[in-house]
């Protein structure tokens, strides 16, 4: 898809689906523990395909690209006694970790088996009662395996405790976890490298749940605003949030002076440039904590031609795609030469953007909608732009709605 050189309408206001992350909590806790009546849930499709394998009887279940749902299934599936499951995915589902995931859950009692290459999905699960409540797991390949394993937890007959190996990425998604279990009424501890899941034989306390709209999806809207100095409005948030990624709004008032301004009787937040903002020399930033939004601000700095250096990024190579090999292609597109190693993309230099520039997606959404601000710029073509849908469906839409193609 073609998009027109364009420029950022003042005062635009957007309704963003709500988080990916906190809906596919609430459904696995809510399929667990008793009905959860949720406002807000994201329409991403993500999300839709999680609910709708909550939903089915069938055998075989394949959530295509959705990470979470793969994980959070593995360990759902594993205590769902009597029921054989086939969890089956993309073709880069089948290329995605899952085996510190099923040597924890093996290790606690669980039949799982391999049905295509050892460590990767499809799984076959045999679901029945774990006895075991200890349970040792790698945390530096994926939070998704820690959280998996919490949203069990309560549902063991003497609870569950972790402990965590290596040091803990994307930390702030494991906290998001515990925090929703705490809302919800379940009894959690943790401290150092341990977790503990107290056991929980009630039904949950909590009957609505409103989610708060999707940090990582704003981030578009923050680059839109950092390159086109116009204002925009985001709803539903608040400041306080459980999503990591709500860490945009420090990053983006540090580096590229957006400041964020709730307005709490409308639950939305404004976005404001600050007029003549002295952009810094070099962006130096360790996102191990927030990795989502690691391809927006590459594509924020380039546009607005500030040096970076990004670290922390090891996991971007097991994502949908190796986000750190594609960006590295795609951003020499738009005007940067980059150099990255396992962890790591800084940019070595600016040269001047391609004649027509098409930004590949590799079938992940976060290429598609981290690139397409750079419209502000110059004209480029987004290829395979449906693939937005995985997190954000209307994404073109609101685009269209925030500037003047
Ligand atoms: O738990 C979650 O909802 C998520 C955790 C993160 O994954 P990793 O822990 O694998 O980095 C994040 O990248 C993903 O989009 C969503
Ligand atoms: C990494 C992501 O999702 P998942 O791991 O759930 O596929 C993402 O949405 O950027």
């Amino acid at each position: 898809m073609i998009i027109k050189k364009s420029e950022l309408i003042d005062g635009k206001n957007i309704k963003i689906t709500g988080s990916k992350s906190i809906s596919n909590r609430l459904l696995i806790l809510g399929k667990l523990f008793g009905n959860i009546d949720m406002l807000n849930l994201s329409n991403s499709q993500d999300t839709t395909l999680l609910k709708k394998a909550l939903e089915s009887d069938s055998e075989s279940i394949d959530i295509h690209h959705a990470g979470t749902a793969m994980r959070f299934l593995a360990s759902y599936y594993s205590i769902f006694e009597g029921r054989k499951t086939i969890l089956t995915g993309s073709d880069r589902m089948k290329n995605r970790p899952i085996k510190p995931l099923v040597d924890a859950l093996q290790s606690l009692g669980a039949d799982i088996t391999y049905l295509e290459k050892e460590g990767f999905p499809p799984l076959q699960i045999i679901g029945k009662k774990l006895e075991k409540n200890l349970v040792k797991i790698s945390a530096n390949v994926s939070s998704q395996f820690l959280t998996s394993l919490i949203l069990i937890g309560g549902k063991l007959e003497n609870g569950l405790t972790l402990e965590l190996e290596g040091e803990i990425t994307s930390r702030p998604y494991l906290e998001m976890t515990l925090k929703i279990l705490n809302e919800i009424g379940i009894r959690s501890h943790f401290a150092e490298n341990r977790i503990e899941i107290v056991s929980h034989k009630n039904h949950i306390r909590t009957e609505h749940y409103e989610v708060e709209s999707d940090w990582s999806s704003a981030s578009y809207f923050y680059s839109l605003c950092a390159i086109g100095r116009k204002s925009i409005t985001l709803k539903s948030y608040h400041t306080l949030s459980l999503q990591g990624d709500s860490v945009i709004k420090e990053i983006y008032l540090k580096y590229f002076g957006i400041n964020t301004v709730s307005d709490y009787a409308e639950n939305s937040i404004s976005l404001l440039p600050e007029p003549a903002f002295e952009y810094p020399e070099l962006i130096t930033l360790d996102m191990n904590d927030c990795p989502d939004i690691a391809q927006t601000l590459c594509v924020t700095a380039t546009a607005l031609k500030i040096p970076f250096v990004i670290t922390g990024l090891h996991t971007l190579k097991v994502k949908e795609t190796d986000r750190l090999v594609a960006l590295q292609n795609e951003l020499l597109k738009i005007g940067a030469k980059t150099h990255i190693t396992v962890d790591k993309i800084e940019s070595c230099e600016f040269i001047e953007p391609e004649e027509n520039i098409s930004i590949a997606t590799y079938n992940d959404h976060r290429m598609a909608m981290a690139f397409a601000p750079f419209a502000l710029v110059k004209e480029l073509n987004i290829e395979k732009e449906d693939v937005v849908e995985k997190s954000y469906p209307e994404f073109w839409e609101d685009f269209a709605e925030v500037t003047n193609q």
